[in-house]
């Protein structure tokens, strides 16, 4: 028992690790995007393995009017769905202040924190919470033959893929999702084959260069003059923007 509460609490250290950098790219590429796109061509945005989290609700509630939560494990799927329905026991409010605070917002002021939380649930209200397999052509079953505006994942696929060679199929079966002028956001983890809180294992991973994720996506159309991205190598991740042609 006590071998698997501290598997967990390290699991979530690790994972606060690669939120804090999601947290300062994704408003500034929510900002892009507001600069870049008139609000009919920003309706729609699909997160493909979320996992239990709502970064991407709470960083694009003003961006857009749906977003779709999707990820391969069904108990990832129930945590959201609990936010949803205002039961969770994760409280998101520090989330939420250090989204506010890059976004150059008065977190300080009077019920905004609750606002911003609200906000985000009523977007994703009008989308959906689904099952997503990156494998799989469609990856969201749910959402067969629709293409959204924007089209995100965080830390997913490096994840979900043993080799390169899926990694491509991957990319391709989720580019399929997104509409020609649609944005693709993506991070990933750079040249690791682990994912760790610094003491312990938490998943193994793809080791991919920027090099071999750049080339993938020019295969399935991306438009490579368009992307933006951050490279934090001190953290070992990046963090990009692009258009599909
Ligand atoms: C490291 S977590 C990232 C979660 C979240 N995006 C974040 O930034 O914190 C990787 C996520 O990928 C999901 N995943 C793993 N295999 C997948 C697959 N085949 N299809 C879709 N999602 C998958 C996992 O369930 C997990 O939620």
């Amino acid at each position: 028992m006590f071998l698997y509460l501290s598997k967990e609490k390290e699991r979530q250290r690790s994972i606060e690790d690669g939120t804090r950098v999601s947290l300062f790219a994704l408003p500034v590429f929510a900002h892009l995007i507001v600069q870049t796109m008139r609000p009919n061509e920003r309706q729609t945005l699909l997160d493909i393995g979320a996992g239990p989290t709502v970064y991407s609700a709470l960083c694009f509630r003003d961006v857009v009017n749906e977003v779709y939560l999707t990820d391969y494990v069904e108990k990832n799927l129930d945590r959201v769905k609990e936010w949803l329905a205002g039961n969770t026991t994760h409280d998101w409010k520090p989330t939420i202040k250090v989204i506010l605070r890059t976004e150059g917002g008065n977190f300080l002021q009077q019920g905004i924190i609750e606002t911003s939380e609200e906000k985000a649930r009523g977007v994703v209200k009008c989308g959906g919470i689904y099952f997503a397999d990156v494998h799989q052509n469609p990856v969201v079953p749910s959402m067969e033959g629709r293409q959204v505006d924007i089209l995100l994942t965080i830390f997913t696929l490096e994840s979900a893929c043993q080799t390169y060679e899926q990694y491509k199929v991957c990319v391709k079966n989720m580019m399929n999702h997104l509409r020609p002028g649609g944005r693709f956001i993506l991070g990933s983890v750079l040249e690791d084959d682990e994912y760790n809180s610094g003491r312990s294992v938490m998943f193994t991973l793809l080791n991919l260069t920027e090099t071999k994720i750049l080339d993938a996506l020019e295969e399935v159309g991306i438009d490579m003059g368009s992307v933006k991205k951050y490279v934090l190598n001190d953290e070992g991740v990046m963090f990009l923007m692009a258009t599909k042609l």
